[in-house]
C-alpha cells in the first residue's frame, strides 16, 4: 500500500462530523475531479504494511478512523482487507471515502465499518465515471451516499439520481450534500433542499472553517 499522511483531526465530513479521527490518506486516485482538495496525495507517499499502519494508529488515543485518499479502493484489495480485518479486530470505527467509480464490493466490511460513497456530480468532470451498481450495492442504514455540488445543475442532477434510483430515506438511505468549498454559496444549496422537501444532511467541510483552507494534514 501507498500512504501519504496519517494524521489526527476531527472529522470533518459525512456523519460523524466533529468527533476526533485518525485519518489515514492513501496515495493515488483513478479520478482527476476538477475541485479536488487533495491533488498533493496523486503520487507523493510511502510505501507501508497493513501491519505498519495500524502500529502508527495506535499511536492515537481514539478508536476512530477515516480511510480516504485518493482513493483507498485502488490500493491493493488484499491488503486494503487485511487492514479492514486488523481494524475490526481491535474493535476500531472505520469510515471510507471513495470516489463512486470503483465495485465497493470488493472488500467486504465488519461491524462498525461503513462507506461514504461520492457520487460525482456534472462540475466535476467525472460523472461518466460512476458505477451506478454501487447504488444497489450499498447497505442503506449503514452507509452514506454524497453528492459534492457546486451549481444548480449539479444539484439537479444529484436530485434526479436520488429519484431515479428509489435512494428515499424514508427506506434508510442516508444522503448527504455538501458545496464544493468557495464555488457556491451554502444558503443557496441549503435552501435548494428545504425548497424540495429532501430529508438530506446538508455540511460543510468544518476543518476548512477551523483551519485554513490549504491546510494539510487537518
Ligand atoms: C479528497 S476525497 C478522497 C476520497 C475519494 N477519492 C472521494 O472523492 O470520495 C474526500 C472527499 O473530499 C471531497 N472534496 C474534495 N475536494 C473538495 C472541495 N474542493 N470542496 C468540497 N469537498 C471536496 C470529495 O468530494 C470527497 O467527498
Ligand atoms: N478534518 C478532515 N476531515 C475529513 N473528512 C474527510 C476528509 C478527506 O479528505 O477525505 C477529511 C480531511 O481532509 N480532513
Ligand atoms: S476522486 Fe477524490 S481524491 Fe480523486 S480527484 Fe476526486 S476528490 Fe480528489
Ligand atoms: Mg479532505
Amino acid at each position: 500500500m501507498k500512504v501519504n499522511e496519517i494524521f489526527f483531526s476531527i472529522q470533518g465530513e459525512s456523519s460523524s462530523i466533529g468527533l476526533p479521527t485518525i485519518f489515514v490518506r492513501f496515495t493515488g486516485c483513478n479520478l482527476r475531479c476538477t475541485y479536488c482538495d487533495t491533488k498533493y496525495s496523486y503520487f507523493e507517499g510511502d510505501p507501508d504494511t497493513p501491519q505498519g499502519i495500524m502500529e502508527k494508529i495506535r499511536n492515537y488515543p481514539i478508536k476512530r478512523v477515516c480511510l480516504t485518499g485518493g482513493e483507498p479502493l485502488i490500493q491493493p484489495r488484499s491488503e486494503m482487507q487485511e487492514l479492514l480485518d486488523l481494524l475490526y479486530a481491535e474493535q476500531y470505527e472505520v469510515s471510507i471515502e471513495t470516489d463512486g467509480s470503483v465495485d465497493i464490493s470488493k472488500v467486504k466490511l465488519h461491524n462498525k465499518q461503513r462507506f461514504i460513497l461520492d457520487m460525482k456530480v456534472p462540475s466535476s468532470g467525472m460523472s461518466e465515471k460512476m458505477d451506478f451498481e454501487n447504488l444497489k450495492r450499498i447497505i442503506p442504514e449503514r452507509d452514506e451516499i454524497k453528492f459534492v455540488v457546486g451549481n444548480r445543475e449539479d444539484y439537479e442532477w444529484s436530485v434526479q439520481l436520488i429519484r431515479e434510483h428509489g435512494l428515499d430515506p424514508r427506506k434508510g438511505y442516508r444522503l448527504i450534500f455538501s458545496p464544493i468549498f468557495g464555488e457556491i454559496s451554502p444558503r443557496d444549496l441549503v435552501e435548494w433542499i428545504l425548497a424540495d422537501h429532501l430529508d438530506a444532511r446538508f455540511q460543510v467541510q468544518l476543518h476548512k472553517i477551523i483551519w485554513d483552507p490549504q491546510q494539510r494534514g487537518v
